[in-house]
């Protein structure tokens, strides 16, 4: 692989331990890390790519998606609806997927986040109707070119026992395991500069039974992957905790074995005081999904608090059902104004944001080796231009991302290869596959 070397950023934004943002300055990527950042570095064989009128930061990274709906967006029917109506309003459309859906779906999502600057994401799959497999996603994500961590979700607990979701989309639990057993065996990949790392991934508590949670996160640690699922994600969520299982969602993962660096946890947007605190003193992750919280109204999560008590904090854009975009500037955008409407002004700064969405995403994946740009780490790289009209008249270029745009990458390096350039993915023909997304989309609609 060619060396490539960045030159003349008017601000590469590092994210390193001194938070250094170096004017004027260079990235050399070499054999999928980054091998040096400073000014002035020569290096004759590389492919030069030149960045003046552009901030250069770590690739962004989703710690929260549910790839598969990018085909049910914008749905009528849950448009105007809390999680609860809205799920049962979106199911039996979901029920009628299969393998090209998956495929054909995640493309699009990952074109998508890779266009808005994304090169590490993770995708929560948790229903898998008319054959589909957690592969499809794999298989997508490796033709796009994105740094990928898919995990094997399942519902099991159908309505005749209870829970939310149809009896005909859910899984028994043996055959859940099974599942869960291959696909780690097969697709996980634990390296530093892993490509592909599989987590395991119950939906949430009221479609998946205790059992089959205890026995994931047996299995999850069996096997060193992560956990993940939905918790405390509204009101409605809540009251099913404490009428079904008696205890607040915090008490439950506790008991279930659900907390520890290895678990993260999509949307807390209820933790009380004393689940933050557990969260802190057992290093569980959150993935903050500010705009599909608003768009079900959900409410606003106490970020602020969480990230004052040393919770780990990424940043998810969630399916394309309940946002219904995916882009993670977007939701570094939507985090700060949350905060503010709730805490003030000062509740979080657009360096902030902009930390959560690299640094703090990784970390919430368990991944050190990425999120930053400082020699050892992954080339993954977004160069933004600044030079266009969304950030004309910016005095502080690093903020204006966040504050203003542009909402788009102008070139997105991931492992040191190229995904975007010139604005444009150039892994995949985008083109064919929106064109045959809106095919499937239409046969959706019937
Ligand atoms: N935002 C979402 N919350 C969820 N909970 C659940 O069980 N499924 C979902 C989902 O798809 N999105």
């Amino acid at each position: 692989m060619r060396d490539i070397l960045i030159k003349q950023a008017d601000v590469v934004v590092t994210m390193d331990a001194g938070r250094r943002e170096l004017a004027g300055a260079d990235v050399l990527l070499r054999g999928g890390v980054v091998a040096a950042v400073g000014a002035g570095l020569e290096t004759p064989e590389a492919e030069v790519v030149l960045a003046r009128g552009c901030v250069v930061t770590p690739g962004l990274v989703n710690t929260h998606h549910h790839l598969y709906q990018t085909l049910t967006r914008a749905v009528p029917g849950g448009q105007d609806a809390l999680l609860f109506g809205w799920l049962k309003t979106l199911y039996p459309i979901w029920a009628r997927f299969g393998p090209e859906e998956m495929f054909i779906s995640a493309q699009v999502g990952l074109a998508e986040l890779a266009l808005t600057g994304c090169s590490l994401s993770s995708d929560h799959l948790y229903l898998y109707p008319g054959g589909a497999r957690l592969e499809d996603t794999i298989a997508a994500a490796a033709e796009v070119g994105l740094r990928f961590h898919p995990t094997r979700g399942a519902m099991s607990i159908g309505e005749s026992e209870g829970g939310l979701p149809p009896d005909a989309l859910v899984e028994r639990e043996a055959a859940i395991l099974e599942d869960m057993i291959r696909v780690v065996d097969a697709f996980h990949d634990p390296r530093e500069g892993s490509m592909c790392r599989v987590g395991l991934a119950p939906c949430s508590p009221f479609s998946v039974s205790r059992d089959l949670m205890r026995e994931a996160a047996l299995l999850a640690r069996d096997k060193g992957v992560m956990l993940h699922t939905h918790l405390a994600e509204n009101a409605e969520d809540i009251a099913y905790s404490l009428a079904k299982f008696g205890v607040r969602p915090g008490q439950y993962a506790e008991d279930l074995g659900w907390t520890g660096p290895d678990v993260w946890h999509a949307h807390c947007v209820k933790l009380d005081a004393g689940e933050i605190d557990l969260f802190a003193r057992t290093r569980t992750g959150v993935a903050h999904c500010p705009c599909s919280n608003c768009r079900l109204g959900s409410g606003i999560a106490p970020v602020r608090a969480m990230r004052d008590a040393g919770v780990p904090v990424g940043l998810g854009v969630d399916g394309s059902a309940s946002n219904d975009a995916g882009n993670l500037v977007g939701e570094a955008r939507q985090a700060l104004l949350l905060q503010r409407v709730a805490r003030g002004a000062d509740a979080m700064s657009a360096r902030e944001a902009l930390e959560i969405a690299t640094l703090g995403g990784a970390e919430v994946l368990g991944r050190g080796d990425c999120g930053q740009l400082a020699p050892g780490k992954r080339a993954d790289v977004a160069i933004w231009d600044v030079s266009g009209v969304a950030a004309a008249g910016a005095w502080d270029p690093v903020a204006a991302l966040v504050l203003c745009g542009p909402g788009r990458v102008r070139d997105l390096f991931v492992e040191g290869r190229r995904v975007v350039a010139a604005g444009e993915v150039v892994t995949i023909d985008v083109g064919r596959v929106v064109e045959r997304q809106n095919a499937l989309a239409r046969k959706l609609r019937g």
